[in-house]
């Protein structure tokens, strides 16, 4: 895997601003809501947010992604306050990127390399770990000419001269190699990987899908008893985990997967695409919500608009939603019963799959959480066998 080089180590933490376009239509609030899952990567990824730069745009510049005057401001906020990085909320053009990186004089992330960044740290196993380096350098090849320097110190300090247009081609030939290389890696791995499903076929098979941080490691280490790490911050799971669980007698099996976040660097998606598979494959999806986030509702139509972009969005879904001890109102005794039939009926009127509130970290409304994925888990059980007879009432077994 690409050695993550854009942020060190070291025992001080970096230190970062943090710039976003303010779109025509967009409420002040919605682009605060932007900026703090921003600066959330950036913590994620052992990054202090020190201050944050935005501007109403109908469109990016250009040359230098906001205007002169903004990025003179940035200039004059890095330089006076020592700032090591700029993070900026969308993917730069090579153009933009070398332009902003001239006046500014320090380093350049987008969002999409903080994205991959934190992947990188996060990836366990053979398999996600390609993934990654694969979608680092599909990332990397158009930008080659910003890159080259990183590039060249990993081959063995060829030195950090700017690239001549030789290097450059050799560059571009080396990354289109190792492309081909990881693909045809992954590949393999996904053909053994089909092998081994096919073993499951006689499986109800459930997966865990929902934006990142929701809780569904949580939920399922509550479902399954397991011990899978769960962290606030964010792309805790990158690899998928699967449990074997049974309920009520009735076994199937239980996947964790990666979380989704909005604008989700499209490589990302196309490299773990096997990852996904196993939602693509799932019989039945558990979209987890933390309810208690306040933009929660446009996290839930992210989620539902990358299911689409896999075709997983018509499966039978049990929508959770989790975290309702953080719901303002919840601690107190009597508003709180009030509180969750307030959700529950807003909910049903909104849509036909079943729903229930929980809190996973809390185990709280657990058995009714049981109750619905059972009911969604024995209906599929039955198609696979006719003669199944359901039991009367529901105990969870390990
Ligand atoms: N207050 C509260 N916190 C919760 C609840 N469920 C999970 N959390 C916390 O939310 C954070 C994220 O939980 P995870 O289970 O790692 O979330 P995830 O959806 O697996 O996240 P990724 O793997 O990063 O996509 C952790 O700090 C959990 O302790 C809950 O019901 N209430
Ligand atoms: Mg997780």
């Amino acid at each position: 895997m690409i050695e993550k080089k854009f942020i060190s180590s070291t025992d001080e933490p970096e230190t970062a601003v943090l710039v976003a376009i303010v779109r025509q239509g967009q409420s002040d609030e919605q682009a605060q809501e932007y900026l703090d899952e921003l600066a959330f990567l950036a913590s994620t990824s052992g990054v202090i947010t020190k201050e944050s730069f935005t501007q109403r745009l109908q469109k990016p510049d250009h040359r230098t992604f906001v205007g002169k005057g903004k990025l003179e401001e940035i200039v004059a906020y890095v330089k006076a306050y020592e700032i090591d990085m700029v993070i900026f909320d969308d993917d730069l053009t090579p153009a933009q990127v070398r332009n902003v990186e001239a006046a500014l004089q320090c380093k350049v992330l987008d969002r999409s390399l903080l994205i991959l960044n934190i992947f990188a740290q996060r990836a366990q196993t053979a398999q996600s770990k390609l993934q990654v380096e694969l979608a680092q350098y599909q990332y990397m090849y158009p930008r080659l000419t910003r890159m080259w320097t990183h590039l060249s110190k990993q081959r063995g300090g060829v030195g950090m001269r700017g690239p001549g247009e030789k290097e450059l081609e050799t560059d571009r030939r080396i990354v289109q190699d190792r492309i081909a290389w990881l693909k045809e890696k992954l590949d393999k791995i996904d053909r053994q990987r089909t092998t081994q499903r096919k073993h499951r076929d006689l499986t109800v098979r459930v997966a865990l899908v929902g934006y990142t941080n929701v809780g569904k490691s949580t939920l399922m280490n509550l479902l399954s008893k397991s011990d899978v790490f769960a962290e606030n911050k964010l792309f805790a799971t990158v690899d998928s985990t699967v449990r074997k669980i049974v309920l009520n007698q009735v076994p199937f099996l239980l996947t964790d997967t990666v979380g989704f976040i909005r604008k989700l660097p499209t490589h990302l998606i196309e490299s773990f695409k096997s990852t996904l598979d196993e939602v693509r494959e799932a019989d039945i999806l558990v979209h987890v919500v933390d309810v208690s986030h306040s933009a929660y509702e446009e996290h839930m139509e992210v989620v539902q608009s990358i299911l689409a972009d896999l075709g997983a969005a018509d499966k039978p879904t049990l929508l959770v939603f989790n975290k309702v001890d953080q719901l303002p109102g919840f601690a107190q005794e009597e508003t709180r019963t009030l509180l969750l039939e307030q959700l529950n009926n807003s909910y049903a009127t909104k849509t036909e799959h079943p729903a229930v509130f929980i809190s996973a970290a809390h185990n709280l409304y657990a058995d009714e959480l049981r109750e619905k994925l059972f009911a969604l888990v024995a209906e599929k059980f039955r198609t696979i066998f006719p003669n199944y007879v359901p039991a009367t009432h529901l105990y969870p077994e390990q």
